[in-house]
């Protein structure tokens, strides 16, 4: 069994990537780092933005990036962009660094808790529920290749969510 130092949260837009990273870090004492945020801090403007001028495919390149320099540093919680297992690079680099998380979550769940927010471009279409879907038909079976774990979010409360991934990142590292 690998005993990483890093944890490494994947899943679908609104999953809790970043909320669940941000407590994990916490409670772990580690540095909190989340791809996107990267991505925006690097170029000054928003993941929209980046999308309206440089497309998926321009966007996609800067993650990848990202992820290589992000993969490199020791003893940090990364939350991923949604998207970020579409590219092979990306899914070996974090297996290969880390502790790999998948927060599963039903389209239903995600559909409710990103309702509100225009932030993310892929779901800025007629019909959210149907790119959803299609999102997480393709994406489910790269998010569990790459998982060393998985958990649902859309079932419990963040705290509870946190507690199961400490236990078995605790044990992975003890074993
Ligand atoms: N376990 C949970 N139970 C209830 N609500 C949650 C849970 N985890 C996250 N949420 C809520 O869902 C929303 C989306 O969560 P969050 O922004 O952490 O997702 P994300 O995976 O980082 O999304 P993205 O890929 O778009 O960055 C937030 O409003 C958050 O408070
Ligand atoms: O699921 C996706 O492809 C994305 C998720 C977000 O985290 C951002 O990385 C961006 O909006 C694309
Ligand atoms: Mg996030």
């Amino acid at each position: 069994m690998k005993q990483a130092k890093n944890i490494y949260l994947v899943g679908l837009m609104g999953a809790g990537k970043t909320t669940i990273g941000r407590q994990l870090a916490k409670a772990l004492g580690l540095h909190f780092y989340d791809s996107d945020k990267a991505i925006e801090d690097s170029t000054g403007v928003n993941i929209p933005t980046i999308f309206e001028y440089e497309g998926e495919e321009g966007f996609r390149l800067r993650e990848m990036a990202v992820i290589e320099q992000l993969t490199r540093l020791e003893g940090i919680v990364l939350a991923t962009g949604g998207g970020a297992i579409i590219r092979e690079q990306n899914r070996i680099a974090l297996q290969q660094y880390g502790f790999v998380v998948y927060l599963q979550c039903s389209v239903d769940k995600i559909l409710h808790r990103t309702r509100r927010d225009n932030q993310r471009p892929l779901l800025n279409t007629d019909n959210p529920r149907a790119r959803l879907e299609t999102l997480y038909a393709e994406r489910e079976p790269l998010y569990l290749s790459c998982a060393d774990y998985k958990i649902d979010t859309g079932i419990m409360p963040s705290k509870l969510v946190v507690k199961n991934i400490l236990k078995e990142f605790k044990a992975q590292n003890r074993s």
